[in-house]
């Protein structure tokens, strides 16, 4: 079977236009097929602001009322998006930006209202892999911001950390398939503000004791929940670090197994 790399980068990488080039022009150096997932939700906070919108967050997931919905669209399947499809094209990587309505490549359902509201927020129902792989067997890379549809005509703010994961599990059983977190710290830390005390595997066991003594919290839980997710579902490797994981093998990161 042959590999795929499904790489999600955080606002970390995307906030900064010089990392942002860094990484790119790294990732296109990848001869596997690839497929890159970006958020971006702090710059659409930044923009929500910008324009005096409420911004709710509420367990790391944002309340998407319309014009919430709007911003996001014009930042991630806008400004991001095709801002990374044009620099992957002058890195001579040929890449084809994508929201799951596209191809109809991810499709969700309205998240139920309670016991939060959280409005146009999509929890991923199918992920479509035909298009895709015509564009994987050519070469091309897809890259997806964190938007899906309903098939209905409307657009869902989805995670990026949640559309990585079911691509790859969307993926495990065509390709060998391996699932990275790019963020700003070494992986998952024994001290949040140690970046030396990186945890080498997590399992589910060691997950629930990590979870109990609080030494995970806030957005690295929904991180965790999907690399769970993924590790159970076929996906073959899991791991959550610095980006510089991916080009060398010496770097410290967290990789989650069973
Ligand atoms: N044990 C931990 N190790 C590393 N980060 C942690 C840990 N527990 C909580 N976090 C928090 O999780 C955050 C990463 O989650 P998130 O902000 O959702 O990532 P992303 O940048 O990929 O969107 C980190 O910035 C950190 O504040
Ligand atoms: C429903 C929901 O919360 N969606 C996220 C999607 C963006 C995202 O996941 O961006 P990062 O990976 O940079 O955090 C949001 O709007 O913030």
């Amino acid at each position: 079977m042959k590999t795929l790399k499904i790489i999600k980068i955080g606002g970390n990488i995307i906030d900064n236009e010089a990392a942002l080039q860094q990484f790119l022009s790294d990732f296109s150096t990848i001869t596997t097929p690839k497929i890159l997932v970006h958020g971006g939700g702090k710059l659409a906070t930044k923009l929500a602001q910008q324009m005096q919108v409420d911004v709710k967050m509420v367990d790391g997931r944002r309340i998407t009322d319309q014009e919430t919905l709007d911003i996001i669209t014009m930042v991630y399947a806008g400004k991001i998006n095709k801002n990374i499809v044009a620099q992957l094209q002058a890195n001579n990587c040929n890449a084809i930006g994508f929201s799951g309505a596209d191809g109809n490549t991810i499709v969700s359902d309205l998240r139920p209202s309670k016991p939060i509201d959280y409005g146009f927020a999509g929890d991923v129902k199918k992920v479509n892999t035909e298009t895709l792989e015509i564009l994987l067997n050519n070469e091309i890379t897809p890259v997806f911001c964190a938007i899906t549809h309903d098939k209905n005509g409307q657009l869902l703010n989805t995670n990026a950390d949640t559309i990585a994961s079911e691509l790859a599990i969307g993926f495990a059983s065509k390709y060998n398939t391996e699932l990275y977190y790019c963020f700003e710290k070494n992986g998952v830390l024994k001290n949040v503000n140690n970046d030396h005390s990186v945890i080498e595997n997590i399992n589910t066991e060691s997950y629930k004791t990590l979870v109990e003594n609080k030494v995970i919290f806030e957005g690295m839980l929904p991180k965790l929940n999907n690399c769970f997710h993924a590790i159970n579902h076929q996906v073959q490797k899991v791991c959550i670090g610095k980006s510089d994981m991916l080009f060398d093998k010496n770097i410290k990161h967290t990789t989650i197994t069973k």
